[in-house]
């Protein structure tokens, strides 16, 4: 069954990294996640205002897959995550049947 998670990921890069290694380092961060976005297991991403953080919804199978994921995001190394496990809310119209 397919579970949705709410991941922050803080990133700080080192101030002293090389310009073309950082460029590089990013530009594979976003083939990866652009990749699991067309998969459908990256339904969201979103900017924290004023922060490098992001606010992303993922939908995985499991606990290890999200793990996988994440892991083998080549910024992994130098973000810090908050996973949050989502469940349905009893009051969210869109779980609701007719009329409730
Ligand atoms: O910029 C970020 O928030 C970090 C990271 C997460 C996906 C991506 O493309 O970059």
């Amino acid at each position: 069954m397919t579970q949705l998670y709410a991941v922050r990921m803080d990133v700080a890069l080192p101030p002293d990294m090389d310009p073309a290694a950082r460029g590089d380092l990013l530009a594979r961060e976003k083939a990866y996640s652009q990749e699991w976005q067309r998969s459908g297991h990256w339904r969201h991403i979103w900017r924290c205002v004023g922060e490098y953080a992001n606010l992303s919804v993922f939908a995985v199978e499991s606990n290890e897959e999200l793990h996988s994921i994440l892991w083998g995001l080549p910024l992994f190394p130098h973000m810090t995550m908050t996973i949050t496990p989502l469940a349905g809310h009893p009051s969210d119209i869109a779980l609701a049947g007719p009329g409730a």
